[in-house]
């Protein structure tokens, strides 16, 4: 079992500017959670119905690319949500990618959508389960055992994800979200992509490049075959081997701890340097589970149903 250190720095919100911008609509939905179509003012996700003006806002939980996040109690049964009100405005007959997404994903793994608002404006909020502890950002260490049970959650959510092609495209520690009920579970769709016959939109240069994998960052890099490229879900599985590497770490594991992180570093590291290993200190397991994450070649990752099966999982508590 190890104990680590508390991270020194964090620089999880370095972007590179949109080189492509994103599709809105995904091209078709999957029957997973039936989905009315927007009407005048309201557009359900779920079986609940919810009334915006009953909801009093407490406080402001945080705020992205995406828009605000607020902390709500319903009135009537003074139960807790978050509302993220998104900074664009939908018209009702496109909505956007994410809430797309959260209309159709029914899974414990995943933060649930319980209902989404749409003012005659356009304007979106979405009314989501709240998450008491917020992010992983704010882990300040972690033992092997409690690794394992945030990964094991982790990937049964990249696993429902990738069974429905949906590549998320944007994991990272601030987008997984843990309560003190000990569940640690997938937000922010804002930038996922449902996958159909075709895979080169997914490639599309969109997320925080710190997590993205080599093949993204740079497909047309010597020994990027066409496997690679079109294998999208790769992507996700190093991008969570490198989040869970950090929470073990306390540091972004792709350059030395305390090296000063920037765009040119971070590529150069991802790119060309070798894929960062688990402190040797480590159990051997847990070497291993990082090390089938962090393959350099997208067709020898393991995929999230393959890392539900790890050594690492099954032999923790
Ligand atoms: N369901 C939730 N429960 C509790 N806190 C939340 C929830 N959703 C979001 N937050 C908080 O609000 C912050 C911002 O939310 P969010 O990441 O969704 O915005 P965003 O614009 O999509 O971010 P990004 O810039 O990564 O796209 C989060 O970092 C988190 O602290």
């Amino acid at each position: 079992m190890v104990m680590v250190r508390v991270r020194d720095h964090r620089f999880l919100n370095l972007k590179l500017s949109p080189i492509q911008a994103p599709t809105i609509i995904p091209p078709y939905r999957l029957p997973i959670v039936a989905a009315t179509k927007a009407s005048a003012t309201v557009s359900s996700c779920a079986s609940n119905t919810f009334s915006i003006a009953n909801l009093d806002r407490i406080n402001v939980l945080g705020s992205g690319n995406g828009g605000t996040v607020f902390k709500v109690k319903d009135k009537t049964t003074s139960e807790i949500y978050a509302l993220k009100k998104v900074k664009e405005n939908i018209d009702s007959t496109s909505p956007g990618r994410e809430i797309e997404i959260l209309r159709m994903v029914n899974s414990p793994y995943v933060v649930k959508c319980h209902d989404i608002f749409q003012n005659p404006s356009g304007e979106v909020s979405i009314l989501m389960e709240y998450m008491n502890l917020g992010t992983l950002e704010s882990l300040s260490g972690v033992s092997e055992n409690q690794l394992a049970l945030m990964a094991r959650q982790v990937l049964e959510g990249l696993n429902y994800l990738h069974e429905h092609k949906i590549v998320h495209r944007d994991i990272k520690p601030a987008n997984l979200l843990r309560s003190s009920k000990e569940e640690v579970k997938i937000a922010d769709f804002g930038v996922s992509k449902i996958v159909v016959k075709s895979f080169n939109k997914c490639n599309s240069f969109v997320g925080t490049y710190a997590y993205m994998s080599p093949e993204r960052l740079d497909s047309e890099a010597d020994g990027v075959t066409e496997e690679d490229k079109s294998n999208v879900y790769a992507g996700d599985i190093w991008s969570f081997g490198l989040t869970m590497l950090e929470i073990l770490v306390g540091y972004y594991p792709m350059l030395p701890q305390g090296q000063k992180p920037d765009q040119a570093a971070i590529i150069c590291a991802v790119c060309f340097g070798e894929p960062p290993k688990a402190p040797e200190e480590c159990s051997t397991e847990l070497k291993s589970f990082i090390d089938c994450c962090l393959r350099k070649k997208a067709r020898e990752r393991w995929t999230a149903s393959q890392l539900l099966n790890h050594p690492f999982l099954l032999h923790q508590e």
